[in-house]
């Protein structure tokens, strides 16, 4: 049995009124660390850290190339502490060794490319229509900002936020997910050792109601960057906009993966299995809404049916295992209300429906991987996001209708499809409402290219260089070069 501190002020705390939880690893339902249980005072503590470390010290007089080279090293130690991060994440958060290792050797990443951006931030110079005024325009920091994170993948999502909030010259304080706080606290070890100043990285754990409210409406907080549900993000938008705070939201998804009939139809069984089953469907990006073009659809159903049916479920720190349990117990009781929700509804389960019926797998939360055939787009498991390993099936005739029940979902996050006409994935990629469209491939991912969610999947795009102007502010500073300051009462 772990137990860990929060990180705040560049101090390692307790809980004001010192209460802990515990985290437990959903292979086995065992309790293995205890986590401080942050409240509101904690939380403010945190932010008025990071404001004064903002506002006074060191941080703020650093050159943008001393910002640069702290970030650079922090992805050094993280590349260092790979191995120990992801067991870390495997143990809290149930996903397979393999995806967490492959994660954490690709998280430096970010702190590479963002550490090599922060002395490359310009401003212009204008040549405005007025004369004997120079105009100039800055672009600074924000403050403090917030990253509050979801428990699939801790310290990626904390990666994309944090890299850049730090690249512009901003203060953090992260709230990671009540399930997977470990990770962020172990993570927050690498940001001491780094050398970055107290109070510029701050860790607050605790649960969502009481320190997520307080890091988001708090005056100190100029901008709130959140991955996780619409109804949570759609709270922190609610708040947010109170106060006129800034945000980022990256939320739910359902996500459409299409197969045309004139698709490799080998490499398309392998992109929609691992689409929804790989992370066992925990992802927003997950492929859960399968179109199949009729032509092809029993022959490409019998496949993937046979392919799923092969997954070893397991231990996920054993680089054999193929599909891992999912993270919580509310999660697990979802995803079976969902598949419940689905044989209510008329589609048929070919595949799986339930808990497996295995005795070592009864001790942790797994569900066996489940598709649903004739599946009616209209129906709340082709709506809903069920965040689980279950997949639709919906059968469709022409390109036109392939992209209408794409697009009809309140979500747009992602979508993927397979085919090997030019002409088809020029028109296709264009018509679908999505941030991120995978041609004959998908789940990629890169630090250097834009994501986030059309609709009700977001506000923003986290990623690419542009998204470090997502935690500055543009300021435009005007200099008079006249020698009189002359007509006292006109507008100049
Ligand atoms: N887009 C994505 O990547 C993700 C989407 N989801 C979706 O969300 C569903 C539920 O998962 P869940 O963990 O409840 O997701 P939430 O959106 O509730 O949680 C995500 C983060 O927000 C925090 N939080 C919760 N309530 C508040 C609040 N009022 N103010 C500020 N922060 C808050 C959580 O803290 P705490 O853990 O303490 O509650 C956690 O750190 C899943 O089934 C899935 O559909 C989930 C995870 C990731
Ligand atoms: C297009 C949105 C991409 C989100 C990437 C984050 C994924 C995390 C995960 O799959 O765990």
């Amino acid at each position: 049995m772990q137990t860990y501190k929060m990180f705040i002020d560049g101090k390692w705390e307790d809980a004001a009124n010192g209460d802990t939880f515990e985290t437990k690893n959903p292979f086995n339902g065992q309790t293995w660390a205890a986590i401080p249980k942050g409240g509101r005072e904690d939380a403010e503590r945190a932010v008025e850290a990071a404001h004064r470390a903002f506002t006074s010290g060191p941080w703020p007089k650093l050159t943008a190339s001393a910002r640069g080279h702290l970030l650079r090293r922090l992805g050094d130690l993280i590349a260092e502490n790979a191995e120990h991060l992801a067991t870390i994440e495997v143990t809290d958060n149930g996903k397979l060794i393999n995806e967490m290792l492959f994660q954490l050797k690709y998280i430096p990443q970010w702190y590479y490319y963002f550490g090599g951006l922060a002395d490359k931030i310009e401003g212009a110079v204008i040549p405005i229509d007025k004369a004997d005024t120079l105009n100039f325009t800055r672009n600074e920091p924000l403050g403090v900002c917030v990253g509050i994170t979801p428990w699939n993948s801790p310290l990626l999502l904390l990666a994309y936020k944090l890299a850049p909030a730090l690249a512009a010259g901003n203060t953090f304080v992260a709230k990671p997910s009540e399930f997977t706080s470990a990770s962020t606290l172990e993570f927050a070890k690498l940001v001491e050792q780094a050398g970055f100043p107290a109070g510029v990285f701050n860790v607050v754990t605790g649960f969502g109601a009481d320190v997520g409210e307080t890091l988001t409406t708090h005056r100190y907080v100029a901008k709130i960057a959140f991955t996780g549900s619409e109804g949570t993000g759609r709270k922190i938008g609610e708040l947010a906009a109170r106060n006129f705070k800034k945000v980022t939201l990256e939320l739910g998804g359902k996500s459409p993966h299409i197969v045309f009939d004139d698709a490799e139809i080998d490499n398309a069984v392998n992109g929609v299995i691992s689409g929804i089953f790989a992370a066992t469907g925990q992802t927003c990006i997950a492929g859960s809404r399968l179109l199949v073009q009729r032509k092809i659809h029993d022959q490409f159903l019998e496949k993937i049916v046979n392919l799923a049916k092969t997954a070893r479920m397991g231990d996920p720190l054993l680089t054999s295992t193929q599909v891992g349990p999912v993270t919580t117990p509310p999660q697990l009781e979802k995803i079976l209300g969902y598949i419940n929700i689905a044989k209510g509804e008329g589609a048929e389960c070919v595949l799986g429906g339930g808990r497996p019926d295995n005795a070592e797998l009864s001790r942790g939360w797994f569900v066996e991987p489940t598709i649903f055939s004739g599946v009616r787009n209209d129906m709340r498991i082709a709506q809903e996001e069920v965040f689980g390993p279950v997949l639709a099936v919906i059968p469709f005739d022409s390109d036109e209708e392939a992209v209408h029940i794409a697009n009809d979902t309140n979500y747009g996050l992602a979508a993927g499809f397979w085919t090997q006409d030019m002409r088809r994935i020029l028109k296709v990629s264009a018509a679908i409402q999505a941030g991120t469209i995978w041609v004959n491939t998908y789940r990629v991912i890169s630090y250097m290219s834009p994501l986030g969610g059309y609709k009700h999947s977001g506000i923003g795009r986290e990623n690419g260089i542009a998204s470090i102007q997502n935690y500055m502010q543009t300021k435009s500073v005007m200099i008079s070069t006249a020698e009189d300051v002359a007509n006292p009462f006109i507008m100049r």
